[in-house]
């Protein structure tokens, strides 16, 4: 069973902001967090077709060479931009592959792997709906349909509790599936669980001075 992975990515440069920390920081580590995201979702054997959409012009230019799907989100958005996002993602999966399993992946979750992620969408294929809860429990990393129909995005504050409500099927999971990036406190989380490449080589290049901004 393959499924079309829909990565909602915002510009770099605006990605990020409760990390609270420099501009340039930020957007190091938040094109970091989506480098690994993008590179383990296309290193997935189960996932088919990869849908990025964005509204950044270098996240674009990644993308594309990466071998992923771009679409480019309209200027003219409702306030649920990440909702909006989605649902354009969904739109592309509904017009080329309507039989076809999807997934939602975040572009925030540098720990994530080809392999955990592959054994996740199998289990998930045996569910209409379902998601996983992320790390601290209230909020959603993973969404999954076994069609773009069934899909029903409900991401935003609370939104574990929304997809329960919804009808999605709550996946055991491990860590590396849970734990986005939001705050500080979850970029060490990550590093316990183990890094993707660019977090990692970010999270080392940061200089002292940085380093110790970013924990205070
Ligand atoms: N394309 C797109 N992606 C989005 C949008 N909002 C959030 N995302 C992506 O969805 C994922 C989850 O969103 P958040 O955890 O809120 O990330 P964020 O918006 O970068 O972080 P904050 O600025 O701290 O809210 C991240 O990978 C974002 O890049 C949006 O408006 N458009
Ligand atoms: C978008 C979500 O939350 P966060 O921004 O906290 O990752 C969510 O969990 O639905």
């Amino acid at each position: 069973m393959t499924y079309t992975a829909i990565v909602p990515m915002k510009a770099w440069d605006q990605a990020k902001s409760r990390l609270h920390a420099d501009p340039h920081v930020r957007r190091t580590l938040a094109e970091a967090f989506a480098r690994d995201t993008l590179a383990a979702v296309l290193a997935c054997p189960e996932v088919s077709d990869v849908v990025v959409v964005t509204q950044g012009d270098l996240v674009v230019d990644h993308v594309r060479a990466a071998g992923a799907h771009v679409i480019q989100e309209p200027g003219d958005r409702s306030l649920d931009t990440l909702g909006s996002a989605i649902r354009h993602g969904i739109a592309w999966a509904g017009e080329h592959r309507p039989d076809v399993p999807v997934a939602v992946v975040p572009s925030d979750l540098p720990a994530l792997t080809p392999d955990a992620l592959g054994e996740l969408l199998r289990e998930a294929a045996t569910h209409p709906f379902a998601f996983v809860a992320d790390a601290n429990g209230d909020g959603t990393t993973i969404l999954t349909s076994r069609s773009p129909e069934l899909m029903r995005p409900g991401y935003g504050p609370g939104s574990a509790e929304r997809h329960r409500g919804l009808g999605a099927y709550e996946l055991v999971a491990p860590g590396a599936l849970r734990q986005d990036v939001d705050v500080l406190i979850d970029l060490a989380a990550a590093e316990r669980l183990s890094l993707g490449p660019h977090t990692r080589q970010a999270y080392a290049d940061l200089t002292a001075d940085e380093a110790s901004a970013l924990s205070r």
